[in-house]
Order: C-alpha cells, then sequence, then structure tokens
C-alpha cells in the first residue's frame, strides 16, 4: 500500500453505500444440530472467547498475543507481515479448517477508508475470476473491535523476501519467464477489469507455497563474498513457480482521479516523476523493472530521488523523448536545461550521486551480464516495456505474445 490515492466525499460515499457481505454473517445452525450445540455451548464459548477489550498501541496496532482468538472464528498463530496499513497475522479459521492470511488495518480513519476501497477491488477481482487470475483471493472482511479485518488465502513468502534470504542471488532465466508470464497475467486481468495496480513491486508478488529446494552454488554470491570452491554456498530455489499479486491498497479505477504520485520510488514510471498524469502502462513500466531486478538481484534504479533517478534512466535508455520533457509539469521542470537536456551531472547533489548512475550500463549489456540463454529476445521484451512514452509501451496483452514467452512448455 503505498500513499492513498483516493480522497474526499467520493471515497466516503462509495465505503457507505457498501452492503454488507452475506459471508459476513454469522450462519443460521440447522435446526437438527442445536441439541448439541447447545451442550457444548458453554466450554466452547469460553475456549473461542475474544479476550478482554484493550486499548490499540500508539500507532493505532491492534494489540495481540499468539494463540489468542480474533473474534471466535479465528485463532491468531503468527505475525506474518507488518506495514504502515496495520499487520497481517497467520490464523487458523475454525469454520473452514484452514490457516488464512488476516490483515488488520490500523484503527486510523485513512487506513480504514483505504482498507475499505482494497476490500471493494478485492471482491471486484474475485468476481469475474474464473480460477486463473493470479489475484490474492479474499476470503471475508469485517470490522472488529474499530479495526478493519481482511481474510485472505495464505500464501508463501514474496519474491523480494526469497531474494533476500539468497542474499540477492537473482532467480534463473527460466524461472523469471514462469514469473512473468503469471505477472503480465494478473496485471491483463485488472487492466481488463479497468484496475491499475499502481504498486507492482517483488515484496507484493507472493509464492503460493513455500516448499522450497536448497541447491549449491550461486557464482554470483561466491564472487560478492570472494568465497573459495569449498566454501560452496547453497541458494534456495521455489518448489513451484506459481506465483499471486497481493496489496490492491493502492489499486485506482481506471475512471476516478488519480492522484499524482503513485508507485514505490524504484518501479516509478517516467510519466508519473514528470507529472505527466498516469494510467495502465504505468504497471508495465513496473513490470519491466521487477523483470530485471529478478534477473539480476538487486534494483534496476536504487535512488530516492527524482533527478537522479531520472539520470539513471537517461544511462540505461537513452535521452527522455523531447515531446515528454517539453510537458513536464512545474514541479519537474528544474530537473532540465535549455528546454529539454536533463541537468545532470550538474544538478546532481553529491559525488556518490553521479557515480552510482555512471555504474550502470545500458539495458542490453546490463542483460547480457546476467542472463545467457534468452538473452536477445529478454532485452527486446525489457525495451518494450520500459519505453518512456506510455503510448508506445507494450500493454500486459501484447507482452504476453512476445517470443519471449513463447518456449513455454
Ligand atoms: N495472503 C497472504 N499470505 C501470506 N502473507 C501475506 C499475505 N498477504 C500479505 N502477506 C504478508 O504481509 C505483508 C504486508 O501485506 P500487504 O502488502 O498487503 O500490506 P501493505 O499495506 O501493502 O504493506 P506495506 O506498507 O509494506 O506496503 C506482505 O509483504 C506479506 O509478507
Amino acid at each position: 500500500m503505498v500513499a492513498i490515492g483516493i480522497e474526499g466525499m467520493e471515497r466516503e460515499q462509495r465505503i457507505r453505500k457498501r452492503p454488507r457481505l452475506t459471508w459476513d454473517v454469522a450462519p443460521s445452525e440447522p435446526q437438527v444440530k442445536r441439541a448439541q450445540v447447545v451442550s457444548n455451548e458453554g466450554v466452547n464459548r469460553r475456549r473461542h472467547a475474544s479476550p478482554p477489550r484493550r486499548d490499540d498501541d500508539r500507532e493505532g496496532h491492534y494489540v495481540f498475543n499468539l494463540g489468542e482468538n480474533l473474534t471466535p472464528r479465528y485463532k491468531i498463530l503468527s505475525k506474518i507481515g507488518e506495514g504502515t496499513f496495520g499487520r497481517v497475522l497467520e490464523c487458523w479459521d475454525r469454520q473452514t479448517r484452514e490457516y488464512v492470511a488476516i490483515k488488520v488495518v490500523r484503527s486510523i480513519r485513512k487506513y480504514r477508508d483505504a482498507a475499505m476501497i482494497e476490500v471493494d477491488v478485492l471482491q471486484h477481482l474475485a468476481k469475474n475470476d474464473k480460477g486463473n487470475s493470479h489475484c490474492v483471493q479474499i476470503r471475508n472482511w469485517f470490522d472488529y473491535r474499530n479495526h478493519i479485518c481482511i481474510v485472505f488465502e495464505k500464501l508463501g513468502p514474496s519474491l523480494f523476501d526469497f531474494l533476500k534470504r539468497n542474499k540477492y542471488c537473482p532467480f534463473p532465466v527460466d524461472l523469471v519467464r514462469e514469473f512473468g508470464r503469471q505477472l503480465l497475467e494478473s496485471v491483463a486481468y485488472m487492466h481488463d477489469l479497468h484496475l491499475i495496480h499502481t504498486d507492482l513491486k517483488p515484496e507484493n508478488i507472493l509464492l503460493v507455497s513455500s516448499e522450497h529446494i536448497k541447491l549449491p552454488g550461486c557464482k554470483k554470491l561466491a564472487m560478492v563474498q570472494r568465497l573459495s570452491s569449498d566454501e560452496t554456498q547453497f541458494r534456495c530455489l521455489p518448489k513451484s513457480s506459481a506465483i499471486k499479486l497481493i496489496d490492491f491498497g493502492s489499486t485506482a479505477f481506471d475512471n476516478q482521479n488519480h492522484s499524482s504520485i503513485v508507485s514505490t520510488r524504484h518501479y516509478r514510471a517516467p510519466e508519473v516523476i514528470l507529472g505527466l498524469g498516469w494510467s495502465y502502462p504505468c504497471d508495465l513500466w513496473s513490470v519491466g523493472c521487477i523483470l530485471i531486478e529478478l534477473c539480476s538481484g538487486g534494483a534496476l534504479f536504487q535512488t530516492h530521488e527524482n533527478l537522479e533517478h531520472l539520470a539513471m534512466m537517461e544511462r540505461v535508455l537513452g535521452p527522455l523523448p523531447e515531446h515528454m520533457v517539453r510537458r513536464a509539469d512545474r514541479g519537474a521542470e528544474k530537473y532540465f536545461r535549455r528546454g529539454s537536456r536533463l541537468n545532470w551531472p550538474e544538478g546532481a547533489v553529491s559525488r556518490e550521486s553521479i557515480r552510482a548512475v555512471n555504474k550502470l550500463y545500458c539495458l542490453k549489456d546490463l542483460v547480457s551480464q546476467h542472463v545467457v540463454s534468452s538473452r536477445s529476445s529478454l532485452t527486446d521484451l525489457l525495451q518494450g516495456l520500459l519505453k518512456y512514452d506510455p503510448s508506445e509501451r507494450l500493454t500486459a496483452r501484447q507482452a504476453l505474445s512476445h517470443p519471449f514467452f513463447q518456449n513455454l512448455t
């Protein structure tokens, strides 16, 4: 979830109008089971009771202990994630007898509002899903002690968790191809439904299963750590390549007013930085950045600042088109001199910044450093995804038909 995009009246009305889900209403008990239910009632009520009400912490997070119940239906087993929005807890669902991931949102108005929009999007995605959307499934939602709780199917680690665990050793290109295809399918599915994710990044792509195998060796890692051949490094690979997209907290409906800044920095498209307005193509730019990261192990544009970010883009992809620079908004004008030339390196804030930009290679060389087979088709795909002009960028469906994805079984 990044900055909350849609604000004001429109959102309030959408939230208030939302009907409660039928699955959120306590199911009626079948008559025949009534006697037995009554006799076990006292024991179950005590065992499944919610803990006494406690204050939230200073940030509005729900305070809990492991092993407690979050409503009588869900037992809290562990904490699996934390973000600005709240916490994600692994829970046991006593009703469906499955493990679930519950996002317990902070009890602060703006996060509650954003969570309700996420619920809206998740329900819209679920309604149209024929089983192959590669988007996480919502199981339920409810409002508990002023915390919106969204119940999801439980998934495995994110692609970022996996890279990190492997000390940023890249994935093999055949696995990147599998991830890329599924990611593009999920994006195409969302775009068909007039939804723009706006926060695609490896942290928001989860493996469906946590199962993995351990393999010896990652050449890159051994080189970086200057290991001798008998100090073999192990790396993990997922047993299954199945992935799903999560975090629809920043997703925008195409026909809504858009906030000007979207996406996590490293995956942010040039039209967003230049203030030109954005739409579906901003997701495809992010996909391009993600694919390079999965093949190389590190984020392509490791920066926290606009001018440096644009300089990095020019280093990898060549000069920004004049027609985009000319239309840059007031905030972005200052990054350019004499009309269209980037104020670089003159405008750099430090020598380190200039060095960081100079360390980057052009796209073709960057891919060649990390990929052997499919090198040229991957470069060509990335050139299509990382087109500066959003109107020239590949769409998700066009990208899926690219030759890079054709040698799949
Ligand atoms: N269905 C799920 N199964 C397993 N883990 C999950 C699931 N959903 C979320 N998580 C974990 O919880 C973390 C946070 O979830 P999510 O990205 O939806 O929240 P967020 O508001 O975007 O957080 P952030 O502030 O980091 O962007 C994820 O990175 C992931 O590790």
